[in-house]
Order: C-alpha cells, then structure tokens, then sequence
C-alpha cells in the first residue's frame, strides 16, 4: 500500500507556482492577486479561508479577505462581487461556500465574472470543462487529478466509481475520470444517497473517490482488494483529547481499508492541501489570461 502524500503533492505544486512567480516580476510584472469572500464565521470555512490566504502568502501573491456577516443582504454581496469583477488588481476571486440560507447560491456563483472564476463554479466554466475546453476546473477534481498523474497511476480503461455528485466535487470529477485524456479514460459509475446497494457499486471500483461528508463511511468490505482510494470526505469530529476539541475525519474508515488498497489518501494531509495548490494554480492561470486572453477594459 502507498501514501498519497497530499501534502507533499501541495508542497511541490506550490513551489513550482512560487518560481513563476518570481519570472513574471523579473519580468516587470505584478504578483497574481487573489481575493475570497467569508461570509459568516462557521469554523470549517474560517480555517479553509485562513489557509488558502497563508498560501498566498507563501508563493509569493497578493490575497484579500473579504469578511461579511452571515445576515448580510444579497444585494451587498452581489454589489461586492461586482466590485471584485471590475476590479483590474485582482485576477481571480472565490465565495467561501456554504452561503447562509437566505443568500440564493446559484445566483452568486453567477455573478463572478467566469473569467475571474478560479474556483471554476460558473456555469461558463463547468460547459467549458464538459465540452473539453480549457476552463478553470474546480480545485478539488483538480487536486486529484494531480495527485493520480504525479504518483503515475493507471487509470486506462479502469472503472471509477464516484460515490458523492456535488456540484463542488462528484460530478466534476465523474466527468473528467472519463475523458479521454490522461488521468482518464474510465469507465465511471456516480453514486449518491439514492443509490441501491453502494456496497455493490463500490467493491467494483478500481479507483474509488468519495466525498460525501459521512465520517468513516466506506468501510473494507465495501473496498476491492487492490484499488486506488481517494477519500475526498473531511469531517470535524468531537474529541476531548485534543486541544482544538476535534479531529478531522475523512469519509473512509482508513485504518481498516488502507491494508486492502494499492493507494490510499490520508485525511489530513491528503485531497485537502492539493485544493488548496489548485486554487492557487489557477489564480496564475487567471493572472497570466492563459484561458480567456487579455480582459477588456473596463
Ligand atoms: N478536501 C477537500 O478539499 C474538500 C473536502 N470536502 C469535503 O468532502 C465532503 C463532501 O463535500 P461536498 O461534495 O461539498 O458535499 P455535499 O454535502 O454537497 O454532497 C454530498 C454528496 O454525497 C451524497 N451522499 C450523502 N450521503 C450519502 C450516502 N449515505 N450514500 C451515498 N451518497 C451519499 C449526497 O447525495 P445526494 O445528492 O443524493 O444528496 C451528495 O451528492 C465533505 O466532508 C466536505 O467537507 C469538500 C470539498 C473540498
Ligand atoms: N468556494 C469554495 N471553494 C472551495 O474549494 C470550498 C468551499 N467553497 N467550501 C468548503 C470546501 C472544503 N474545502 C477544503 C479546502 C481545504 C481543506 C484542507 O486544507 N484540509 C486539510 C486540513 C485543514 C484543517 O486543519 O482543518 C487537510 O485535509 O489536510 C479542506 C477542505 C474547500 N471547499
């Protein structure tokens, strides 16, 4: 059984970034600018948000947080957005999801200007990905991408099975597992909670992604000896022994499938930090116009 060093993976990712960096200002440019948006203060999302912001940092880019209270109006966040989309200093500008419940989600992600959607929500990028046109494709399906092609793994004609088809993780990625492009070419079953017998689906997997937010969900017996495990799932579980007064767990129970796999994600340390890589990659991809050419002018 082999680690998918996650982390490892990121590290190098952004090494490769933080060089690029260093080019285009040795070239007289400017560092890549990347902005979020928070709204609320949930745990999960202040930490995501905060680490995405320190990996800037690390590569050598400008990040903005923008913060916003969990009662503020669409209409702020939208004219937020607006001001973000015309904005010519930055290149590239995510919403931190979930959004409370009175905020229309679809409408927000709709807002960004796809040209400055590194997060690869809008529906210009997701039609760009399906049609196999460049596009800025969500960190996650990316990440994992990466990690399969770096660790140079077989994915020729396997069958993948997907079990999650969120819009943010599952379907992206079930769709690009079978394009016809290395890391791809499977044959790709998605499942989700209407599936019948997951088991049943599951143990055909050779490669098998799950992303469900179900701690320690995927147990060995629903796991094919041999297969390739990315456990996409990262859970805040309580635990007294710990200082924060919880761990992160992901979707599969890890210490009983790991011995059964060829591969396997840890959480942490797995999918999580190459997100992060991933976001950060297409943000140079945003600042270079690499998938859109030059923006107008405003
Ligand atoms: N490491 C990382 O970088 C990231 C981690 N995550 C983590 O991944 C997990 C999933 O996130 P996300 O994709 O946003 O999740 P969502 O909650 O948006 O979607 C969950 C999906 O899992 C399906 N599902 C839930 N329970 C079951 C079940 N018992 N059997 C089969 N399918 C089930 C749902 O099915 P249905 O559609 O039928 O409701 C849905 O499609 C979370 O733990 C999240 O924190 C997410 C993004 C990035
Ligand atoms: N617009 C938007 N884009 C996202 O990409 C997005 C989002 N909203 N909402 C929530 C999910 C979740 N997500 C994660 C990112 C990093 C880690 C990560 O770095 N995890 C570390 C541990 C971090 C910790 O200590 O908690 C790890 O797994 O090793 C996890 C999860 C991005 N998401």
């Amino acid at each position: 059984m082999t680690l998918l060093d996650g982390k490892q993976t990121a590290e190098t990712i952004k090494e490769e970034i933080a060089a690029e960096v260093k080019n285009i200002i040795a070239e007289g440019g400017r560092a890549p600018h990347l902005a979020a948006i928070l709204v609320g203060n949930d745990g999960g999302s202040v930490t995501y948000v905060t680490n995405k912001v320190l990996a800037c940092e690390r590569v050598g880019f400008e990040s903005t947080l923008i913060q916003m209270e969990d009662t503020v109006s669409e209409e702020i966040l939208l004219g937020k957005i607006a001001e973000l989309n015309n904005d010519p200093e930055i290149d590239g500008f995510i919403v931190q999801l979930p959004l409370p419940k009175h905020i229309d989600t679809e409408k927000v992600l709709e807002a960004v200007d796809h040209r400055k959607d590194v997060d690869g929500f809008h529906p210009v990028n997701v039609g760009r990905m399906v049609a196999g046109l460049p596009a800025f494709l969500p960190a996650t399906p990316y990440g994992i991408l990466q990690l399969l092609e770096r660790y140079k793994i077989d994915t020729f004609g396997k069958h993948c099975v997907v079990v999650g088809r969120s819009k943010i993780v599952g379907t992206p990625m079930s769709i690009l597992m079978s394009k016809c492009t290395y890391p791809g070419e499977c044959t790709v079953t998605i499942c989700h909670r209407n599936t019948v017998d997951l088991a049943h689906h599951t143990r055909q997997a050779d490669i098998l992604i799950v992303a469900i937010g179900k701690p320690e969900f995927i147990t060995a017996d629903m796991v094919k000896e041999g297969a390739v495990v990315i456990d996409v799932g990262t859970t805040r579980v309580a635990d007294a022994t710990r200082k924060a007064g919880f761990k992160l767990k992901g979707d599969v129970k890890f210490d009983e499938v790991a011995p059964k796999c060829s591969y396997i994600t840890p959480v942490p340390g797995g999918v999580g930090p190459l997100t992060i890589a991933m976001l950060l990659k297409n943000t140079l991809r945003a600042a270079r116009h690499e998938i859109y050419g030059e923006l107008a002018a405003n």
